[in-house]
């Protein structure tokens, strides 16, 4: 593809773990098992899947820290494994969560620290931490110490420090894991303003709405293989999905779902589990009117609430992967 910065061909990767407490089992676990995709420059590539799909996996190997067990994956060009020194400059990675930063210290320290890390020159650096600190929303803050920010200001703040190296790829596990709806709003807003700087992001993510609000193309992932790539819309629209059937329940039996998957028209149940009730997501051809028979077989159930609306990403991705959200 022109314009690729990163080409992955038929990549494996298998770990070697142990199996058992007294008879200790060697497992072989195929973490990555043959997958293939590019990523154009200036692109934001989203890679989802569930817990296991192969996703760090994927993204350490994308980012020198991993070998891969076969197959190739090169980055601007380069090898990742084998000519990783070329790549590292150009690269940088952030993970979701509140580790990498060191809260003792101030957000701009934090930045000066890695700056150094980087061999980046005084004149430049300075200049640098205060653009970033400005693109993160931290300007003003950039002087108190780390311990004392918000989960969303440290997580802006480890968007600061992955672009420390002015990288031109960028690799976000999880950006927004554990943020409010306010803190994760911010951290897309910032993403989105790295893709118009021409950055190329490759970005896993649990939340579908996450997705499809910022990414290009997505490449779903289920055990170790891609099962759809496209972007967004197609994704949706490839899957015949019309129509989904939410139903909000107190309280449903296996049994009960096995009769709604028996209803002509019906394509995939699933049950998002709340504290207190239960959402079921029935998709189904909208050639069908399902909603009464599903309702005769939660007749002794109590029914919280029905809606009926069209298909989002998340109905996409449940139909791949399968099983429960
Ligand atoms: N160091 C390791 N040793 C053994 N097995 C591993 C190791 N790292 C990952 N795995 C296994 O490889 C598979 C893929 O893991 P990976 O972390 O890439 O998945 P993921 O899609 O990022 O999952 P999650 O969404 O939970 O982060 C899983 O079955 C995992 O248990």
């Amino acid at each position: 593809m022109k314009d690729s910065v990163i080409c992955v061909e038929n990549l494996y990767r298998d770990y070697e773990t142990t199996k058992g407490w007294l008879n200790k089992k060697k497992v072989i676990v195929k973490a990555l098992a043959g997958i293939s995709f590019e990523v154009k420059k200036g692109e934001i590539f989203g890679l989802l899947g569930p817990n296991g799909a192969g996703k760090t996996t994927t993204i350490k190997i994308l980012s020198t820290l991993l070998a891969p067990t076969s197959g190739e994956s090169r980055v601007l060009g380069y090898k990742t494994f084998g000519e990783e020194n070329m790549i590292r400059q150009h690269i940088n990675f952030i993970f979701g969560g509140e580790l990498g930063v060191y809260r003792r210290l101030s957000g701009r320290d934090n930045l000066v620290y890695f700056s150094n890390l980087y061999k980046i020159r005084k004149n430049i650096r300075d200049k640098r931490i205060d653009e970033l600190l400005e693109l993160v929303g931290l300007s003003e803050k950039g002087d108190l110490k780390v311990e004392t920010y918000s989960k969303g200001m440290i997580q802006r703040l480890q968007i600061a420090r992955g672009l420390i190296n002015d990288p031109e790829i960028i690799y976000l596990d999880e950006p927004t894991i554990g943020l409010d709806p306010i803190g994760a709003r911010e951290l897309r807003d910032i993403i989105k303003e790295l893709s118009l700087r021409r950055k190329t992001i490759l970005l896993t993510t649990h939340y579908m709405h996450e997705a499809d609000e910022l990414c290009d193309r997505i490449a779903i992932i289920n055990k170790g293989k891609i099962v759809a790539l496209d972007t967004p819309v197609n994704l949706k629209k490839q899957n015949r999905i019309t129509s989904v059937l939410e139903i909000n329940v107190l309280g449903i039996y296996d049994k009960e779902l096995e009769e709604i998957k028996k209803i002509e028209g019906v394509e995939t149940v699933a049950v998002k589990k709340n504290d207190q009730w239960q959402l079921i997501l029935i998709q189904f051809k909208n050639t069908h009117n399902i909603t009464q028979n599903v309702l005769n077989v939660l007749k002794n159930n109590t029914v919280i609430s029905v809606n009926e609306r069209g298909a989002l990403l998340e109905d996409a991705y449940v139909r791949l992967v399968g099983g429960s959200i």
